[in-house]
């Protein structure tokens, strides 16, 4: 931000979220030196992908929707659009910060977005298929019907940036990797976040071997040493690392070319297998959503063998990341899961209780801020995330205002 005296004293930044299941925004108001966490209004589309969409503003509670349903995330979008114009009556937003999934080999901090950037992240929609079309909706009818609008794209792939070598190759011939093939990660604005919270609560602490647990409905780990993702469970694409929602996660390779080879399905019928019909959903064939599973759990065989694999790849994994940490001195849950599910939780900690993980059942019944008991060799916490106010403080570094 410049220091000019001419120029108003705060800046209405616009983010917008767009994630698997869910349209999260917030308006945060920027001042010369500063920017608080908390924006002045927030609120989220929810359930987007299954039959009942809500409304959900900051402390207003739940509405349902009706969103067409060939065309929810664009209609989600317009009724964001529609709200957020009627709140601002007529005040000006100065930019708008998008979370933007996939960067790619070439965008590693926040862009302002013209014709060409969006050229090079339309590219990348293959490796994000979930996400990547429907924030570059938006920001093509922006860029097309406020073209003097700056329109900032932060990237999930970014915080990754400092992944060893050894952790973004994948093993492939070594062509692919000169070619630009690689692992990613993802969900990196939430990293970000939990990079900068987790000092200020936990300092030194937090600066030793951390996982944070992402997940939500994509979801993934992140392997932390001071501060820094030195690994993570998604990589190439969002479709690595964890079972989630509608994803199946990490997937031996011969069962794609055995599904395409013979049982003769077209690539396009596997992609939509693999992105929207596997994981929780896929198992159960009831829901991807938790909530819903857990409560339909007794005397559902398939519901259970559901939450049994989602919960078993989680804590493998978070096996494999010890093992590179060398060992593990905290464990976070953030996100739409890790935040709000507390039997969920115990049933991940549990399952590690070898490490020495040992819980306060009824601080993590109410969601405290710190889960583990004293005794626990590992300190467990609970962190709300808020990628949206990383998105908005890239936007404040960029001096546009
Ligand atoms: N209050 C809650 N209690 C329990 N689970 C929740 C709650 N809110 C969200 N979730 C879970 O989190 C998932 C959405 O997580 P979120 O991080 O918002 O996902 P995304 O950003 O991928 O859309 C839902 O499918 C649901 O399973
Ligand atoms: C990358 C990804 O899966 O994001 P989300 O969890 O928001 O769907
Ligand atoms: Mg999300």
């Amino acid at each position: 931000m410049t220091d000019q005296s001419t120029q108003s004293t705060t800046a209405l930044i616009m983010v917008l979220n767009c994630g698997s299941s869910s349209i999260k925004f917030a308006l945060f108001e920027a001042s010369q030196t500063s920017l608080p966490r908390k924006p002045v209004w927030s609120g989220k589309v929810d359930g987007i992908t299954g039959t009942n969409p809500t409304w959900d503003e900051t402390g207003a509670g739940t509405c349902a929707l009706t969103l067409d349903p060939q065309l929810p995330y664009h209609a989600a979008l317009g009724e964001i659009r529609t709200r957020v114009t009627a709140r601002l009556a007529g005040r000006k937003i100065d930019a708008i910060a998008h979370r933007v999934v996939h960067g790619g080999n070439k965008y590693f901090a926040p862009t302002r977005i013209n014709a060409d950037v969006l050229a090079d992240l339309k590219n990348l929609i293959p490796l994000a298929p979930l996400h990547q079309p429907f924030a570059l909706e938006a920001i093509a009818a922006l860029l097309e019907s406020q073209p003097e609008l700056p329109q900032i794209a932060c990237f999930d792939t970014a915080f990754h940036h400092t992944l060893p070598i050894v952790e973004q190759m994948l093993p492939l011939p070594w062509e692919n990797w000169e070619q630009g093939m690689r692992r990613y990660g993802f969900h990196g604005l939430s990293y970000n976040y939990m990079s900068v919270v987790l000092a200020e609560r936990y300092g030194e602490l937090a600066r030793g071997r951390t996982i944070v647990a992402h997940i939500g409905s994509g979801a993934s780990l992140c392997a932390m040493q001071n501060l820094q993702s030195v690994a993570t469970t998604m990589g190439f694409s969002a479709l690595d690392g964890l079972m989630m929602g509608t994803r199946c996660g990490t997937l031996d390779p011969g069962a794609v070319l055995y599904l395409m080879e013979i049982r003769k399905l077209s690539l396009e019928q596997v992609g939509h297998m693999l992105y929207h019909e596997s994981g929780l959903l896929g198992i159960s064939g009831v829901s991807a959503d938790t909530r819903i599973l857990l409560q339909q759990e007794a005397g559902n065989a398939r519901v259970q063998a559901a939450l049994q694999l989602y919960v078993r790849r989680i804590v493998r994994e978070i096996g494999a990341l010890t093992a590179v940490l060398g060992g593990l001195d905290m464990l976070v849950f953030t996100a739409g899961v890790g935040e709000h599910n507390a039997e969920l939780r115990q049933r991940i900690c549990t399952a590690l209780g070898y490490l020495g993980i040992r819980l306060e059942s009824a601080d993590n019944e109410r969601h405290a801020a710190v889960i583990s008991s004293d005794d626990s060799g590992v300190k467990v916490v609970v962190e709300p995330t808020n990628e949206e106010w990383i998105a908005a403080l890239g936007v404040t570094k960029m001096e546009l205002f």
